[in-house]
C-alpha cells in the first residue's frame, strides 16, 4: 500500500516539509492535524502528483487507486452534479452510474436534479467532492477538511460511509481542525514545523 518516504518540499525559502514518512495500512484511518498552513494539503497534492517533492519517494502497490478531495473541488459549473461524476468517472474508465447515483442519494443530492454544479451551496460541493473522491472503490481516501459546509445528517451519513470503507479495507487519510461527531481515528499524527509525528 501507499508508501512515503521522506518527503521534502520547499517554497521560495520556507521548508513546508521535512523528511516527511508515512505508510498506510489496508482499513486504517488516519487523522492528520496541523496548524493552517503546516502542510498538510501539501503532502496530499504531492501525493497525488498535483505537485512534486523536492526530495523524497511516494511508493504505490500496483492495486493502489487513490481518491482525493483537496481544498475546493473543482468541477465543469455548468453541467450537473451527475454530468460531473460521469466525467470524473469516465477519465478513468471507471465510472458506474448506478454507484454515483446511489451515493448522491445517501448525501441527499437528486441525482436528477439538472441544476448547474455553479448553483450548488458549500455543502453540496463538498458533498459531490466525498463522492468522487470514493466512488471508483478507490482502496486509498485523502480528505482535506471533508465535512466543511456539511449539515448534521450529511455528517452522520459521511461518517457511516467510512465504516463501509473501513470493511471494504480501504485506507483514509483525514486532515481536519474539526472533531468529526461519531468519527474515530486508528492514528493520530501532528504536522509541526515541517514534521510528522505520532500525537
Ligand atoms: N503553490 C504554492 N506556492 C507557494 N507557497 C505555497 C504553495 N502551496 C502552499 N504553499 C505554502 O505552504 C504552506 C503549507 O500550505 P498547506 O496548504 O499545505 O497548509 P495546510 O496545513 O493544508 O493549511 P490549512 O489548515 O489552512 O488548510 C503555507 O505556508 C502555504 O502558504
Amino acid at each position: 500500500m501507499l508508501k512515503i518516504d521522506n518527503i521534502s518540499k520547499q517554497f521560495g525559502k520556507k521548508q513546508v516539509l521535512k523528511d516527511v514518512s508515512l505508510e498506510l495500512n489496508p482499513g486504517e484511518r488516519i487523522h492528520i492535524i496541523g496548524k493552517n498552513g503546516s502542510g498538510k494539503s501539501t503532502i496530499f497534492k504531492i501525493i497525488t502528483n498535483i505537485l512534486k517533492a523536492d526530495a523524497g519517494q511516494v511508493e504505490l502497490a500496483e492495486n493502489d487507486y487513490v481518491g482525493a478531495l483537496i481544498e475546493n473541488p473543482g468541477f465543469l459549473e455548468y453541467e450537473s452534479g451527475l454530468e460531473n461524476l460521469k466525467f470524473l468517472g469516465n477519465l478513468n474508465h471507471n465510472y458506474d452510474e448506478q454507484v454515483a447515483m446511489k451515493l448522491m442519494e445517501k448525501f441527499d443530492l437528486d441525482p436528477n436534479d439538472l441544476q448547474a454544479v455553479s448553483k450548488y451551496s458549500i455543502g453540496m460541493r463538498q458533498k459531490l467532492g466525498i463522492i468522487q473522491a470514493v466512488m471508483e472503490n478507490q482502496n486509498i481516501v485523502l480528505l482535506d477538511e471533508p465535512t466543511r459546509g456539511i449539515d448534521k445528517e450529511g455528517v452522520a451519513t459521511f461518517v457511516k460511509l467510512l465504516d463501509e470503507l473501513k470493511q471494504e479495507k480501504s485506507a483514509v487519510t483525514i486532515a481536519s481542525h474539526d472533531e468529526i461527531p461519531g468519527l474515530k481515528y486508528d492514528r493520530e499524527l501532528l504536522l509541526k514545523n515541517g514534521e510528522l509525528a505520532s500525537v
